[in-house]
Order: structure tokens, then C-alpha cells, then sequence
């Protein structure tokens, strides 16, 4: 009897509770000339079930990408009575990211998904707070001769040394993972995990990296949930950001014993514990800062590289010729501005980004009451209010054909040297003050990396039975399997 009371007296104040969101939200406002998603304009219980039953797990984007041929570049839904506008609109993307930046912001929903892992930081903070982590963080991005190589080549040796040379199968993911891996925390800690060393991860990592990867499939969990978080009960998912923060902190402390020696070494590119530690003694803020960095940036070059090998495995074409490409520089010592000069290389990363972005949607909320306008054609503003959530699909952006000709489904590098692209048409970085300040080191990195595989192997072959592109959602978008390559 008392279960039954309890469990009235809580569907009865959900009720209340979704009602008053429906009538805070406007729900019946004009909300320019957007077409609605939803069949049941009150709940939206229809896209509701369409969205947990019926979108293809292992193609999310493609499910969005439909969404808006279905419903235009830009369209609204209203799930529970929250308002989210859909968007691909080149100009919203701009407005949202750059001119009407201060309008939005990621912390109503990012926060407390993400902060019982990495704590408040860069990736979960708007206005002051994201500033004062941006300001704090950039230092170690500023690199004015380029990365150093140094200590990437070595990790690249390491990652060739484990793969055949006698043609036989092999899986490149877990490897180009690995690399990732060990490059994000030398560029975090000064000191790489080594996972591809002839002696592996110590125990301690190993342990660190099992529940730092357990708890980001609990932080996926949450952000989908949002405001139903407080209902997951899950004690392991607790115990590991435990774990993975015990572990952070551990290292700073070491960090920070070894920082006068350090700097003995002026070739060393920056490292982020220890501009930080230049600038606050206060560790939880630094451990905060720098899981916050950690998070976006342990896999990054893993996902792109992956991606990369995919195609090629694929389009040997693509291959031959960035094999011409490398060959045409000989087999000098390479370095930041040489890499840029190999402009097919560097049209075969972006195409690959422009196809499979690691964030294939990402969200803003509406911190205040403002108006977006979609295109120049069109004169009715986007009315958007305060707790408003923006879904902007990169994915789906960067495959309009509107935008990108009748092939923008296909690889085809030579776009990106053929024309001049259009503003806010790509958004594989992000954009605006928001952009990810580890593009330059990333891109470096990827393209170093391809450039010794060619320089070792002759050719390439997939052996992977699965063709296309099946995706694993966990936090960004990668592939669920490894491509094998010869
Ligand atoms: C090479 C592959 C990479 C890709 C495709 C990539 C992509 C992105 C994207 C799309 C965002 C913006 C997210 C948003 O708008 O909400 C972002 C943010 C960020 N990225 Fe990257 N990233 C890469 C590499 C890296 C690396 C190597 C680092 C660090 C060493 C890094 C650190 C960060 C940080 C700290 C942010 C948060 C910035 C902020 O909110 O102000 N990323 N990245």
C-alpha cells in the first residue's frame, strides 16, 4: 500500500512538474517558421520511442542526418516539453559559436554528466569560469616553432614496430589508440604512459585506464539522461572516477617534485601540469584542468587516425597518391611547416573530418532570450529562449549537398583544393572562442604519423569484412571495429 501511494504521489509530480515545463517553455509560441519533428504535440512521446527504439545504434548520425532532409536544415522538437532546435544553417552555426557566443553556453547539461569524473573545467563551464580555464590551459597550446618532435617519433617508432611487415592482418585501432594514448600524457604530464613501449603500461595505468574508460560509459549515460540523472544508481561508475582521480592527483604530486628539473631541457615542448602549476598551487583546481583536458584529448588522434585508414583501406587510390606526394620530399627529417606544404595529406585529414567528425552533434543551451536568423533569404528571426537547447549536427552539415555539390557523400580530398569553402560550412574543430585549442597539435601529429606508414609500407589492403562506416557513440563518434591493413 505505501509503495503504491509512493509511487502515485511521484508519477503524479512528474506530471506536474512536465506540465509546467510545457507551459514555461511556450509551447505554443510561434517560434518562427520551424517545422516541427513530433507527431504528439505535448510530449513528444512519439520522438521519444523514435529515438530510443528506432534510430540504428550504429549509425546515430545517419538517423540525424535524415531527420533533417525529412525536416530542413533547421526544425524543432519537443521532448518532455523541452524545446531543441535541430540545426545544419551555416548562420545559426555562426551565431551560436561566434557572433551570439555569449548567448550560449554547455553547462546546464554537461556538468553534472561529466564533472563527478573530471570535476568543473574548460569542458563543462560557461562565461567567467570557462574563461579563467581557457586563459589558464592555452599557454601549453602556444607552440611557436611548431610541435616538437622529439618525443612524438619516438612513440611513432614505437607504434611501427608493432606492426608486420610480412602482410599479415592487422588491427590498426587499438594501436592508433594507444599512440593517443601515450602522446596525450606526455603532452599532460611530461611523462607518456608508454603503452606502445617494449614493457607496456604499468599496472597502476592499466588500473587508471579500465576505470577511466568505465566511467566515460557512464557519462554518456548521463548526458543522454539529463535531468533524469539523479535516477542512475550505479556504485562501480563512483568508484572508478575515484580510482581515475586518485591517480591524477598522485601524478601531479610527482609533477610538481620534479618541476625545478624540468626545465632544464628547453626543447621540450610545453607541458600542462606544469604551466599550471606555474600559475596555482591549488591541486584539485589543477586536477581538475587537467582531466578536463585529458578527457577531449586522450583519444582524439586515435579516433582521426582510425578514420583515416578506413578510407585508405578502401580507396587505394587515396593511398598511391599521398604515397607520390611523400615521396616527391624525399626521406629528409620532417617538421611542422614540411607537413603543411603536403597539401593532398592535409586535403586527405580534413576530408576524412569533413566525413566522419569525431563530435557529430553537439548541444548549447540558451542562457538568455535572443533571436537567430537562419539564411539572408530569410526574414523571420528564430525566436530562441533562455534554456532553449540548440543540436547542431556537424555531421549532417558537412554532407549537405546544398553546400558541398552533389558528391558531398563521397571521399573526394581534391575539394579541399579545388575551391575556396564557404564560411561555417565545417565545424570539425568546433568554432569561435570554443574551438578546440588542440587542433594544430593534432592535425600535426596525424599527419606525421601517416607519413611514416608510407614511407614504410608500399601498399595497403582491407581485410575487414564490414565496408562501412558502423559507429560506437561514446562521448564522440568512432568506429565500432578496427579496419585491418596490410
Ligand atoms: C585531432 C583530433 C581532434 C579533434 C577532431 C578535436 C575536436 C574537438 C571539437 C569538435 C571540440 C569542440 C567541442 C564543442 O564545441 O563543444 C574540441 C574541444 C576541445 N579539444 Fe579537441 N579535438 C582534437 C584534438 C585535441 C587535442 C590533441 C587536444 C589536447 C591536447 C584537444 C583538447 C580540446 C579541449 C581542451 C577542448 C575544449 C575547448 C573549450 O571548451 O574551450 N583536442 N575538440
Amino acid at each position: 500500500m505505501a509503495t503504491a501511494i509512493a509511487l502515485y504521489t511521484f508519477l503524479a509530480g512528474c506530471t506536474i512538474a512536465l506540465v509546467a515545463r510545457w507551459i514555461t517553455s511556450h509551447a505554443t509560441e510561434d517560434r518562427g517558421t520551424l517545422s516541427v519533428s513530433q507527431k504528439d504535440p505535448f510530449w513528444g512521446l512519439d520522438i521519444v520511442y523514435q529515438r530510443l527504439f528506432k534510430f540504428d545504434k550504429t549509425h546515430i548520425n545517419q538517423n540525424w542526418e535524415a531527420q533533417f532532409k525529412k525536416n530542413g536544415d533547421t526544425f524543432r522538437s519537443r521532448p518532455f516539453g523541452q524545446t531543441e532546435i535541430f540545426t545544419t544553417s551555416p548562420k545559426i552555426i555562426e551565431s551560436v559559436h561566434s557572433k551570439d557566443f555569449g548567448s550560449f553556453g554547455v553547462e546546464a547539461f554537461r556538468r553534472k554528466a561529466i564533472s563527478p569524473l573530471v570535476g568543473p573545467g574548460i569542458v563543462s563551464a560557461d562565461g567567467e569560469e570557462w574563461k579563467i580555464a581557457r586563459k589558464l590551459i592555452s599557454p601549453a597550446f602556444v607552440l611557436p616553432h611548431g610541435p616538437n618532435l622529439r618525443f612524438f617519433d619516438l612513440h611513432v617508432s614505437r607504434l611501427l614496430e608493432r606492426l608486420p611487415l610480412d602482410g599479415s592482418t592487422v588491427d590498426l585501432q587499438p594501436l592508433f589508440h594507444m599512440l593517443s594514448l601515450d602522446a596525450s600524457t606526455e603532452f599532460i604530464f611530461g611523462e607518456s604512459f608508454n603503452s606502445l613501449g617494449p614493457n607496456g603500461m604499468s599496472i597502476e595505468r592499466q588500473k587508471f585506464l579500465d576505470a577511466f574508460n568505465y566511467a566515460i560509459t557512464g557519462i554518456d549515460k548521463r548526458l543522454w539522461l539529463r535531468s533524469w540523472n539523479p535516477f542512475i544508481r550505479n556504485k562501480r561508475f563512483w568508484h572508478c572516477c575515484a580510482i581515475a582521480q586518485a591517480h591524477f592527483d598522485k601524478a601531479v604530486e610527482t609533477c610538481a617534485l620534479q618541476r625545478s628539473s624540468r626545465y632544464a631541457d628547453e626543447l621540450k615542448d610545453p607541458v600542462l601540469v606544469h604551466e599550471l602549476l606555474e600559475q596555482t598551487d591549488d591541486r584539485l583546481f589543477i586536477r581538475h584542468q587537467l582531466m578536463n583536458t585529458f578527457l577531449p584529448s586522450h583519444d582524439s588522434i586515435g579516433v582521426l587516425l582510425t578514420n583515416v585508414f578506413f578510407v585508405l583501406a578502401r580507396q587505394p587510390m587515396v593511398w598511391f597518391k599521398l604515397q607520390e606526394e611523400v615521396t616527391s620530399i624525399g626521406d629528409s627529417e620532417l617538421n611542422a611547416s614540411d607537413l603543411k606544404k603536403l597539401i593532398y595529406l592535409q586535403a586527405v585529414i580534413q576530408e576524412t573530418l569533413r566525413l566522419y567528425p569525431s563530435l557529430g552533434m553537439r548541444e548549447r543551451v540558451a542562457l538568455r532570450d535572443t533571436t537567430l536568423s537562419r539564411s539572408e533569404a530569410e526574414n523571420t528571426p528564430l525566436l530562441v529562449r533562455k534554456g532553449d537547447v540548440i543540436m547542431i549536427s556537424s555531421y549532417a552539415l558537412q554532407r549537405r549537398k546544398d553546400l558541398w555539390g552533389a558528391d558531398a557523400d563521397e571521399f573526394r580530398p581534391e575539394r579541399f583544393l579545388d575551391a575556396k569553402l564557404e564560411p561555417w560550412t565545417i565545424i570539425s574543430f568546433g568554432a569561435g572562442p570554443r574551438a578546440c585549442p588542440g587542433q594544430r597539435i593534432g592535425i600535426f601529429q596525424v599527419a606525421y604519423t601517416i607519413v611514416r606508414i608510407l614511407r614504410t609500407y608500399t601498399g595497403i589492403e582491407n581485410r575487414d569484412p564490414v565496408m562501412g562506416f558502423e559507429e560506437l557513440q561514446q562521448l564522440a563518434s568512432r568506429r565500432i571495429e578496427g579496419h585491418l591493413a596490410d
